[in-house]
């Protein structure tokens, strides 16, 4: 017999499976290396094509080396099996049932019967959720607390324990894990092909920074679980957990935590002070069974923690009729996060944000009173603003405009505002002024923003062409490319909305009082000929720009001009902290 064979026989790896783990090991370091990378905005898409297809490489090694693979259980199967974990377990639910929809949607809850609003539709005891705080105490209890990621990173703990009950054929889990969808709509599942669709998206930058993280963490905790896995803390992990550690069942987890978690309070809550609200020191986050099957609408929040029972107890937020879907409100999330992080885009959603990047430039003389400035008001130099939608309010942050003033104030006005005592500060950010406190430069201000916003719709139109909906009933397109058209659509009429604002303010603003040092010594009427003027060079150049460039985020290579106006379009790039960035605060008051 051969050496081969014995080794086979023993159940020993052989010395070709010892080199294709050494390989793989190696493969893993080069991943990790690659996620830390911290590519440019140009940049940006080239180095995601890099990133993904090193992870299929890998991917593609993993499977012809290793025996390891995650259970896939049909989910219509195993609705038996979780309504009877349900029953034995107490749980009560009268009033619903279960039902498959199909596509997007997947399962929702149904009323049984007509429902009346604020009665009580379901209570889930703690001991059924699957929560961070139990990660902690279970086999993964030393891993957790000796590794310097997981032991900061709840959201990671979650979905890596998560990971391994699904490997366990005897979890106490396993009719719940079992009816959680193979597969899921979050961006961490698009291809390249289907991604390219979020062109001209700020969402696309958040995107590959989620792939990223993703695929730094997974890397990072392939290593810890290969490298040394004779340690205790490591042995002591399920063996079948290790070896179905990939990159698919990684996102798996993360996408099945950031489409289902909750926050709900920590059981150490009597070792706070009550009256602290810390909401970080108080809650821990966890996937409720039954509760995570109700889809998502409008409404207000209607889920409480019952602290004496230990049970989440869930409301009708509304009046339903025998038969109609019974949904919750996931709370107020903008569609970039409810596609990255829930694979769903919510049409005319009224919590609806698009995310500018702005920040003083450092060549700008004024640099350092601007900053000194921002900083009284507690307003970041650098950083992300939110466009909001109309529906529910002005389309601007009191942050943004508070930002935009002290970006076009001149010097006199910046000592001005410097020496103010810090009660007047306030009022840079408000929308409406009166009094002595017009600001002169605030037509200019809300130019700026007209002109900023248009800029960014131009990227989001390029290759929208104004056929969203013939592009949506293209049957060859994926859910996945049709998700991220959708996003665009809605990222449009945000834009169009507060450009529209931005116009109709600023008009308003000149015609009720003309503002004579808006343009030296000029009357309202050549003030707009000038603002005309400087709008129409400033998106000439753009349109320029945006023909050679990638359509992310077009003002970057604009830095450098030398028109005043054209100078103040920064951008920065924003590295987002590592985070699988879950889904938080969507529905327990706690
Ligand atoms: C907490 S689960 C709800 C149950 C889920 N439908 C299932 O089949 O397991 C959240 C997921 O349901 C889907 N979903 C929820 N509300 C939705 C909505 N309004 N539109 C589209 N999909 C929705 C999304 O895929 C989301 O990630």
């Amino acid at each position: 017999m051969g050496k081969k064979s014995r080794a086979k026989q023993s159940g020993k790896p052989t010395g070709a499976a010892i080199r294709a783990k050494k390989e793989l090991l190696k493969m893993a370091t080069e991943l990790f290396k690659l996620g830390v990378t911290c590519p440019s905005r140009q940049d940006e898409w080239d180095y995601y094509l890099k990133l993904y297809n090193a992870v299929q490489e890998f991917s593609r090694r993993q499977s012809t080396a290793c025996k390891g693979i995650t259970p896939s259980v049909d989910r219509e199967s195993a609705v038996d099996g979780f309504e009877t974990w349900l029953k034995e377990s107490g749980v009560s639910w009268d009033k619903l049932k279960l039902h498959y929809f199909g596509g997007e949607l997947g399962f929702g809850l149904v009323a049984k019967e007509d429902i009346n609003m604020k009665s009580l539709l379901m209570s889930i005891p703690r001991t059924l959720m699957i929560t961070y705080e139990e990660a902690t105490k279970s086999y993964l209890d030393e891993v957790i607390a000796g590794n310097e990621v997981l032991s900061v990173m709840p959201n990671v703990c979650l979905a890596l324990f998560i990971h391994c009950e699904r490997c366990i054929p005897n979890s106490k889990y396993k009719p719940f894990i079992d009816i959680i969808p193979s597969k899921f709509n979050t961006t961490l599942y698009f291809t390249p092909e289907e991604m390219k669709h979020l062109k001209g998206s700020p969402s696309l930058s958040t995107a590959i920074n989620q792939y990223k993280s993703i695929v730094r963490q997974f890397a990072l905790l392939y290593q810890v679980f290969h490298s040394n896995h004779q340690k205790s803390d490591i042995a002591k992990i399920p063996l079948e957990a290790r070896e179905a550690f990939t990159f698919d069942a990684y996102r798996w987890s993360v996408s099945a935590v950031t489409t289902r978690q909750n926050k709900i309070p920590t059981t150490l809550l009597t070792a706070y002070n009550s009256d602290n609200d810390d909401d970080e020191l108080l809650s821990t986050i966890a996937l409720i069974p039954l509760w995570d099957m109700f889809n998502h609408s409008n409404g207000p929040l209607s889920t409480t923690y019952n602290v004496g029972g230990k049970t989440i107890d869930c409301f009708a937020m509304c009046d339903f009729k025998s038969g109609e879907e019974v949904t919750i409100c996931y709370g107020g999330r903008p569609n970039s996060e409810l596609l990255i992080h829930n694979g769903f885009v919510v049409t005319e959603n009224p919590f609806d944000k698009v995310k500018i990047n702005l920040g003083v430039s450092p060549k700008d003389p004024l640099y350092k009173k601007r900053t000194k400035l921002l900083q009284r008001l507690g307003v970041v130099v650098n950083g992300q603003f939110p466009i909001c939608a109309m529906d529910s309010n002005f389309p601007t942050s009191p942050d943004l405009l508070a930002f935009l003033r002290v970006f076009h104030m001149e010097e006199d006005g910046l000592d001005e505002w410097l020496e103010k005592d810090t009660k007047e500060l306030p009022a840079l950010r408000e929308v409406y002024l009166t009094g002595p406190l017009v600001f002169k430069a605030d037509p200019k201000m809300w130019l700026y923003l007209e002109n900023r916003v248009s800029l960014l719709l131009m990227g989001l139109n390029k290759s929208l062409d104004g056929e969203l909906d013939s592009m949506l009933e293209d049957k060859s397109l994926s859910t996945h490319a049709k998700l991220a058209l959708q996003l665009r659509g809605e990222e449009k009429r945000v834009l169009t909305a507060c450009m529209e604002f931005c116009k109709q303010f600023r008009l308003s603003l000149i015609s009720e009082k003309p503002i004579e040092s808006f343009v030296n010594g000029s009357s309202s009427e050549s003030a707009d000929v000038k603002e005309s003027f400087v709008r129409n060079k400033v998106l000439e150049k753009l349109i320029k720009k945006s023909q050679t460039d990638e359509p992310n985020d077009n003002t970057e290579s604009v830095q450098n001009e030398d028109n005043e106006i054209i100078q103040k379009l920064s951008a920065v790039d924003i590295e987002t902290t590592d985070s699988i960035n879950t889904t938080s605060d969507n529905a327990v008051v706690t």
